[in-house]
């Protein structure tokens, strides 16, 4: 039996969607797979809870901003961002998946777990981690934070008939990296916000299981 795909996940908030991924770790829907790590940028992140809640335990991690460049004032948004590629390589992941991180990482990051910038020394890096992310909206449209009030807000203006969700490739340029799985999303008239986003993040659930499968198929047949 080939050893399992490494996971680590990024998230901030309740981690319905790392659930997800818990829940299908290692079963057809992701097979051979197991999350190695979760790491969240806000420590009260209920999926910290869900992470350790697993069975077995996956590891976790926390590392905010604010607090770290209040401990080292000498530091940067770009030293933090290190710090969490540091973190995330020393997993030796397979693929990295942000689920919910809420956090505008820069490309020294991406560049770091991508394997074109070396974390220690002058060495050529000998990894190449894919990173993917998951937004609650469809390619070039809405990109950024709060994209699903911003799409339901547009809907009741008239100015859109459907929205959706995605797993995208993460490049510099926010939620503009290559999409690897797109689903529509019909709004209905007369729906609620909170009933539109409920079936949105359903839809959610399944695409970043379906995304972090073909990422990881994809991984093996490269190697
Ligand atoms: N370089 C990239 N970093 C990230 C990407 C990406 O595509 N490229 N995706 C985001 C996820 N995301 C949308 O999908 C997103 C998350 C957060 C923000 C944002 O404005 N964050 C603010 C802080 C907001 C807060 O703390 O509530 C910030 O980082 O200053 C925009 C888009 C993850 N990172
Ligand atoms: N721009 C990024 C973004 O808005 N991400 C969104 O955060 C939520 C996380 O939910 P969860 O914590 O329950 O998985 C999801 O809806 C995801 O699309």
């Amino acid at each position: 039996m080939p050893s399992k795909k490494r996971v680590v996940v990024l998230i901030s908030g309740s981690g319905t969607n790392l659930q997800a991924l818990i829940d299908a770790q290692d079963t057809p829907a992701l097979p051979n797979a197991e999350l190695v790590l979760v790491i969240s940028n806000r420590k009260n992140a209920y999926g910290l809870t869900r992470a350790s809640s697993a069975n077995p335990p996956i590891p976790t991690a926390y590392l905010a901003l604010q607090p770290y460049l209040k401990k080292y004032p000498e530091k940067t948004r770009e030293d933090y961002d290190v710090e969490i590629a540091r973190m995330v390589v020393n997993a030796k992941p397979d693929i990295v998946v942000l689920a919910g991180w809420m956090h505008i990482l820069s490309e020294k990051f991406i560049e770091i777990v991508e394997g074109r910038l070396s974390l220690s020394g002058p060495e050529p890096p000998t990894i190449s981690i894919p990173v993917i992310n998951l937004h609650p909206a469809l390619p070039g449209v809405f990109d950024g934070a709060n994209a699903i009030e911003r799409a339901y807000e547009a809907f009741q203006r008239g100015e859109i008939e459907h929205t959706g969700c995605m797993v995208h490739r993460v490049v510099k340029d926010v939620d503009r990296g290559e999409p690897i799985v797109v689903r529509d999303v019909k709004i209905e008239k007369g729906e609620a916000l909170e009933a539109f986003e409920e079936r949105l993040h359903r839809v959610e659930h399944e695409i970043i299981v379906q995304a972090t499968k073909i990422m990881l198929e994809e991984s093996t047949r490269a190697s």
